[in-house]
This record gives structure tokens, C-alpha cells and sequence, in this order.
């Protein structure tokens, strides 16, 4: 018999197949495999036969993902428990009483822990308990927490009229019309003023407002993955030089102390987030002033972690006249909030060395161009017609799933993982289809306008095309 013999296991609630010589997700990953079809793209299709109740895919956590600010501090942010928006099972705030680096860190990391207290401004980060802040540190290390922090501060506290504050706007582009053309023309922009410094110093003091951040929570997030892969790049090229004798080990301090050698998040990379395809035209077509809020995002995320962007000397630097001879000269001036920063350590950090090389206007435009066709919804558990939707993830992997409006396969969430079972047996080279939307139940028209509004493709899954020609579509 051709192809690899599978044994099944009882799973809670179904069957799971795992090959005589594999196991776990590696057996999985050999009962798919990717067809490309020229309406529809990129799809999962059977390579054997697979009995119903299977789990045929399993991602653990996102590349990335947002909660939205009103349930952020409802939910927690390692297993998105949630419980009616009560908040009372939420014992642990981002790093809080988590202790600092041994030997190094713990003296710097309290003195910058009571300063956020001070200021208030924390990551947005809740967790059930000692646990799952555990797990979180253990997966994302430490520096995303300060710099989510640092995001945070750029949170608009209160609606106000969009000022002159150097953010882009709508109008810049003076039509309302937009085209691939527009939308290149207006980051074309932004791009021209990414090379002086003294605009960008201006995007440091930035305000968004709270969907503007949530989004921008999504991209660092995306981005601080991708970063992670550079560094563990770099890491394997220094110990590689380090084994040919061309380095020396005392100067490979560059690399960031917290990465675990590996930076696969749901078993992708930032190379299968990038590949996911792209929406950008009909979603910004649809909803032009995402356009603005997209490019203000990249603004603020370029500002506030440049750091080889110095602010103006009369921003951190106070003139002091000598009272013997009159020379004026300067001191630094503590109340800067660079200086601050400086001091807390949550820019310019060796530990995620040179991020800002990350945040380009390409990573980030892709980061927001992947979302709208890819992104799962953050769905309040056991899903019910009155759960609430608390934010959004990517995965890239079940990414492939296509649509079906009458689907051979589910999506379960359990905490931050999903699990896709198959509902009825496949057959081998058969199609695996997930439903994008609750639309099973609906005419063909709805459904059709359903897909295209809220998924921005017109539906050519089996059923829609056999409905469509016995009504003579
Ligand atoms: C999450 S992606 C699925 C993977 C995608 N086919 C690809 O190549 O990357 C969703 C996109 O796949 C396509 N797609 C999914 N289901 C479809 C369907 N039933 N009919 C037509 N296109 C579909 C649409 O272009 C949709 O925007």
C-alpha cells in the first residue's frame, strides 16, 4: 500500500490519526497537503483517507494577534479566559512580581516597575495566575512587555480633534478615490519623511486613538516576532564564527539575552505570515479611513522605537547660565520623557538590538494586509449566539483552510490554541473546509453577501456553485 499507514487514537470528543513511525503534529501535517485552484487559491486537500472526528490540525498560539482594549483587562492574555467581563479570577498584571534578571536586572527592572506604577501605563497584559504568566514569559521573553508599555503610552487618553501632530490624514492624499496607485502614493509619502529625523522625532509624541493602538498592538506583536528570527539568526551565525575561531565568545553581548533558539509561533515563521494573501485593496477600498489609521500606527511605531532618533537637545537638555563667569551651558533634564525612558531602560535596549530595523513600512503594510482575509476571530467560549467577539488572531498554517458553506471541518478554541476536527469522514484528495461566518443556515444571496462584505471574496465553495446554476445564475 502507497503512503504512510496511520493508527487511530481516541481523543476526547473524536479520533486522532499518528503514523507508525511519527507522532503529534508532524503525523498531522502528512494527512494535508496544498493544492492551488485558480478561483480559489491556496487550499488543504486530503492525502488519505481520514475518519470523522480527526483532528487534522492543531496551531498553539498565534503569530499574532489583539484583544481589544474593552475586554482587556477582562480577559487573560495567556488562555483568553474570559468570564462575563467580570475581572476578579485576573491575579497577575504584566510582569508584576515576576523577579528581574539574576545578577543583573532586578535592581534596574524594580526602579523601571515603579515608575510605570507611578505613571500608570502598563503593557495591558492580565493573567489568571502565576501560571499563565509563566507561560507567557516563557513563549514571548521580556522585552515585549516594555515595549508594549511604551505603545500604550501613545494611547489618546481622550477623543480629540486630530491636530497638526505630523500624522498622516486622508485629505493628504486630496481624493477620496482609492486605487492601488493612492495607497502606494500615500506610504510613498511617509516613506519620504521616514528619512528625516526631525519628522520622525515628531511621530515619538503621537496620540492614536483606541483602535489605532489595538492595531498597532497586532503589527509590534508580528513585528517582535519577526525580530526574534533575526536574532536567532544572528545567534547561529555567531556561534558558527565563533567555532571557526573568528569570534571571540566575550563579544557576542549583541544578542538579545531572552530568545529561545527557536521563534516559530503555531509552528510559522514571519515567512509563512508574509505568504498569507494580501487584502489591502478591497479592504481599504471598503473602508477608506483604515488607510489614516493604518499609516498613523506605522507612524507611532516608527517614533517611539527609533532609537537613533535623538529628540531635539532643548527636550532633554535644560540651559543652566554659570553664576561665576555667566557661560551658559546645558544639563540633561529629567523630566524628558526620553531621558525617562532612557532610565527605565525601555528604549535603546541592547536586549532587542536594533528593532527599529524591523518596523519598515513593507512589514507593516504587510502585517495589516494579511488580516482582514486570514484572521480568526477571538470568539468569548463555549461559543453561543451571544458570545462576544474580544479581538482577533493569525495563524498562518490553518490559514490554507478555505471556505465551505456546508464545511467538512470545525475550529475549536481551547485557550489560545485552535484545533480543526474533521465532521464527517474524507475522502482521500478531497478539499477540507472550514465556514469563515455563521452562513450554513442562510439563502444563497445572503450568503454570497455575507462572504463578500465581511470576507471580501465571492464564494465559488460546491454548494454555492450547484445552487447558482439550478437557479440559472
Ligand atoms: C484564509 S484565505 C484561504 C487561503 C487562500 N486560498 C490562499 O491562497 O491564501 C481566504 C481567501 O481564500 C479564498 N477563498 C476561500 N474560500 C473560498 C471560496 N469558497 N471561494 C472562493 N475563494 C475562496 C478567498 O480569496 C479568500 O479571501
Amino acid at each position: 500500500m502507497d503512503g504512510p499507514q496511520y493508527n487511530i487514537e481516541n481523543v476526547q470528543g473524536g479520533q486522532k490519526l499518528v503514523s507508525d513511525s511519527e507522532s503529534g503534529s508532524a503525523s498531522r501535517a502528512a494527512l494535508l497537503r496544498v493544492e492551488t485552484h485558480e478561483l480559489s487559491g491556496r487550499s488543504y486537500h486530503a492525502s488519505c483517507a481520514i475518519p470523522a472526528g480527526t483532528i487534522v490540525m492543531e496551531a498553539d498560539t498565534p503569530y499574532s494577534y489583539t484583544i481589544w482594549k474593552p475586554f482587556r483587562n477582562e480577559v487573560c492574555a495567556e488562555c483568553w479566559r474570559y468570564d462575563g467581563g467580570r475581572r476578579s479570577f485576573l491575579t497577575r498584571r504584566d510582569d508584576e512580581e515576576v523577579p528581574g534578571e539574576p545578577g543583573e536586572g532586578s535592581g534596574k527592572e524594580a526602579r523601571a516597575m515603579n515608575r510605570q506604577d507611578r505613571s500608570g501605563v502598563g503593557a495591558g497584559l492580565w493573567f489568571c495566575d502565576a501560571n499563565c504568566q509563566a507561560a507567557w514569559l516563557q513563549r514571548e521573553g521580556r522585552e515585549p512587555i516594555r515595549l508594549l508599555r511604551l505603545l500604550e503610552e501613545a494611547r489618546r487618553q481622550k477623543e480629540v480633534e486630530k491636530d497638526k501632530d505630523g500624522g498622516f490624514r486622508l485629505e493628504h492624499l486630496g481624493q477620496a478615490e482609492l486605487s492601488r496607485e493612492n495607497i502606494d502614493r500615500a506610504w510613498d509619502m511617509v516613506r519620504q519623511k521616514e528619512g528625516l529625523p526631525k519628522e520622525v522625532r515628531r511621530w515619538r509624541n503621537l496620540q492614536l486613538n483606541h483602535f489605532e493602538t489595538d492595531m498597532a498592538r497586532y503589527v509590534l506583536i508580528a513585528l517582535i516576532h519577526r525580530h526574534r528570527e533575526v536574532l536567532v539568526q544572528m545567534e547561529s551565525e555567531f556561534r558558527q564564527r565563533v567555532q571557526l575561531g573568528q569570534e571571540n565568545t566575550a563579544d557576542g553581548t549583541h544578542v538579545a539575552k531572552d530568545i529561545s533558539s527557536t521563534a516559530q509561533f503555531g509552528g510559522a515563521g514571519w515567512e509563512d505570515f508574509a505568504a498569507l494573501q494580501s487584502n489591502e485593496l478591497w479592504h481599504l477600498k471598503t473602508y477608506h479611513e483604515l488607510l489614516e489609521n493604518q499609516i498613523r500606527a506605522f507612524q507611532a511605531l516608527k517614533g517611539r522605537f527609533t532609537s537613533h532618533v535623538r529628540p531635539a537637545a532643548s527636550e532633554t537638555r535644560t540651559s543652566v547660565t554659570d553664576k561665576r563667569g555667566g557661560a551658559e551651558s546645558t544639563k540633561e533634564n529629567p523630566e524628558s520623557r526620553y531621558h525617562q525612558a532612557m532610565q527605565t531602560g525601555l528604549i535603546d535596549s541592547d536586549d532587542f538590538h536594533d528593532f527599529e530595523k524591523t518596523i519598515t513600512i513593507d512589514n507593516v503594510r504587510k502585517a495589516f494586509s494579511v488580516d482582514p482575509g486570514n484572521s480568526f476571530g477571538i470568539w468569548e467560549m463555549p461559543l453561543t449566539e451571544e458570545s462576544e467577539l474580544m479581538g482577533f488572531a493569525v495563524y498562518p498554517k490553518p490559514s490554507f483552510f478555505n471556505h465551505h458553506c456546508s464545511p467538512n471541518v470545525t475550529k475549536v478554541r481551547k485557550g489560545r490554541s485552535l484545533q480543526f476536527v474533521t465532521t464527517r469522514p474524507i475522502e482521500v484528495g478531497e478539499e477540507l473546509c472550514i465556514s469563515y461566518g455563521h452562513v450554513e443556515k442562510m439563502s444563497l444571496e445572503e450568503r454570497q453577501r455575507e462572504l463578500r462584505e465581511g470576507w471580501f471574496f465571492e464564494c465559488r465553495c460546491s454548494r454555492c456553485v450547484a445552487e447558482s446554476v439550478t437557479k440559472g445564475q
